[in-house]
């Protein structure tokens, strides 16, 4: 028996802002974001879209889309790092919306929960699930990955900002892939990319220093919720590349692999934070794992031949075969947190079916990474419905039809100036209101699904 994917739905925001129009409204030359990062679009969440409107709307499509019965469905486990409620997770949120559809009591036997380690929490939600599913063949769970990847106006991280969610239903004997279960890990703990509660005192804001209630706060410190992560980009690379590189070799280790590993691997599937990263992080691992090394790390000039190597045309001809199928998707999107590994497959897999390449039976390597740290590598067999579940899915085609915003929608958006939707929503979930009122449900998220 093998465990692995079945099936895969995905809700990508809608409206999109040109790269090329953020990079000469922040002068940037366009050609650093396009040709540098391989970024052309970054997609956006309209004003009545969050987290649980993505998830809930993944979960939606994946079940219409392969004719599940939603009672057989016993886990919805979720990854997330953009997660409302430091209590109840997106999972809760999703199941009750199910019920909406489905008809009370429809998921009461399903577990749910969140898992969230940056954007590793899905690849985490994965390897439980299969776990699960080789204790219990005869039983379904579905992964969702759910994220709104924003960052501050300006900073560095702003053209590699992305939205949405996918899921994935996870089986005995799946359609789509297979997974090996000896996966490797590497873990450190840093501040690579965080999200801190951070605090602001009462001072400051009301001016005074009594300590009166501000909105309910009696707390001389007011707490800061943002979404958008605190980060040092050139460290974080350096994170990205060392777990990444650790736990490679660890999986190589215990696989007992001999000669070299990516080799043996059709494609390479990474974490994307932008369509590039793999690329730009991966030369390291090309030239010492290569059957004959091209570099030792302890070589004096190591730095300087990884970039010459980075260049070289074996690794541009390796970067097409392996790398570059998994790329497309995040260009269109920009980063999907937790998603973005699984968009990367889907993505990977919707090129081989448009170019007519069998993958059959083929290994695709994974080299996931989340911020804070931690990598996991892992490998997987594509089995033989890969086509046609694959097909459904129509990825490139609903890409394209994204809407384009302009710069000024974009900044009023990202600013929460912006009140109304600037797409009307049809046939998907959207968030209704937020309860201000009641004292017992004040903050109590509601959504509703609109036809
Ligand atoms: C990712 C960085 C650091 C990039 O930072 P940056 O400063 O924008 O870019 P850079 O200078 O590092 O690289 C630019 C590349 O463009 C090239 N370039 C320059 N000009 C041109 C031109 N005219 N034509 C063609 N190419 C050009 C230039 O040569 C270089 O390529 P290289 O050869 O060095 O590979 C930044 O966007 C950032 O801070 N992002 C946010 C953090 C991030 O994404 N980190 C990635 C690793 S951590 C991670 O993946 C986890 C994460 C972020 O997803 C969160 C989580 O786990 O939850």
């Amino acid at each position: 028996m093998t465990t692995g994917i079945d099936a895969i739905a995905f809700d990508i925001a809608k409206l999109h802002l040109p790269i090329k129009t953020l990079a000469n409204a922040r002068n940037i030359d366009p050609e650093k974001l396009e040709k540098g990062l391989g970024l052309l679009k970054m997609t956006l969440p309209d004003v009545h879209q969050d987290t649980v409107v993505f998830a809930a709307n993944a979960l939606t499509k994946l079940i219409r889309q392969n004719n599940i019965n939603p009672q057989e469905i016993s886990r919805v486990y979720v990854g997330t790092e953009s997660g409302i409620d430091s209590s109840k997770p997106i999972g809760s949120f999703v199941v009750s919306l199910m019920e909406q559809l489905y008809g009370e009591g429809s998921f009461s036997n399903c577990d749910t929960v969140d898992f969230t380690f940056a954007c590793i929490g899905g690849v985490d939600a994965l390897q439980n699930c299969l776990d699960y599913i080789r204790l219990n063949p005869e039983k379904k769970a579905v992964v969702i990955t759910s994220d709104i990847a924003k960052y501050d106006l300006e900073s560095t991280g702003e053209y590699t900002q992305g939205a949405g969610a996918l899921a994935m239903l996870i089986t005995a004997n799946p359609k789509i892939i297979a997974f090996n279960h000896n996966w490797a890990v590497s873990t450190k703990g840093v501040f690579d990319f965080f999200k801190p509660y951070r605090t602001i005192e009462k001072e400051a804001i009301t001016g005074n220093n009594s300590n009166t209630e501000w909105f309910g706060n009696l707390e001389a410190e007011i707490e800061i919720h943002k979404d958008q992560p605190v980060f040092d980009g050139q460290y974080s690379n350096t994170c990205y590349t060392d777990r990444t590189r650790e736990a490679y070799f660890r999986f190589k280790e215990a696989n007992n692999i001999k000669g070299s590993l990516y080799e043996k691997w059709e494609s390479i599937i990474m974490h994307l934070p932008y369509a590039y990263q793999g690329r730009r992080m991966f030369s390291e691992i090309f030239a010492i794992d290569a059957a004959e090394p091209l570099a030792q790390q302890n070589d004096p000039d190591y730095a300087t031949k990884l970039k010459d190597i980075s260049k070289s045309e074996a690794y541009k001809e390796f970067v097409n075969q392996k790398l570059q199928p998994a790329e497309p998707a995040s260009s269109l999107i920009g980063n999907l947190y937790t998603g973005s590994v699984f968009m990367g497959l889907l993505s990977a897999l919707s090129q081989f079916v448009e170019k007519e390449i069998d993958v059959t039976g083929k290994t695709f390597g994974f080299l996931a990474y989340g911020s804070g740290s931690k990598s996991k590598v892992f490998e997987g067999t594509i089995q033989s419905g890969w086509k046609e579940a694959v097909t459904t899915v129509k990825l490139f085609e609903t890409l394209s039809t994204s809407k384009e915003i302009a710069f000024e929608d974009y900044v009023s958006l990202h600013k929460k100036e912006q009140k109304t939707s600037l797409l009307q929503p049809r046939n998907e979930w959207v968030l209704d209101y937020i309860e201000k009122e009641n004292p017992n449900l004040v903050g109590a998220r509601y959504y509703k699904w609109v036809e």
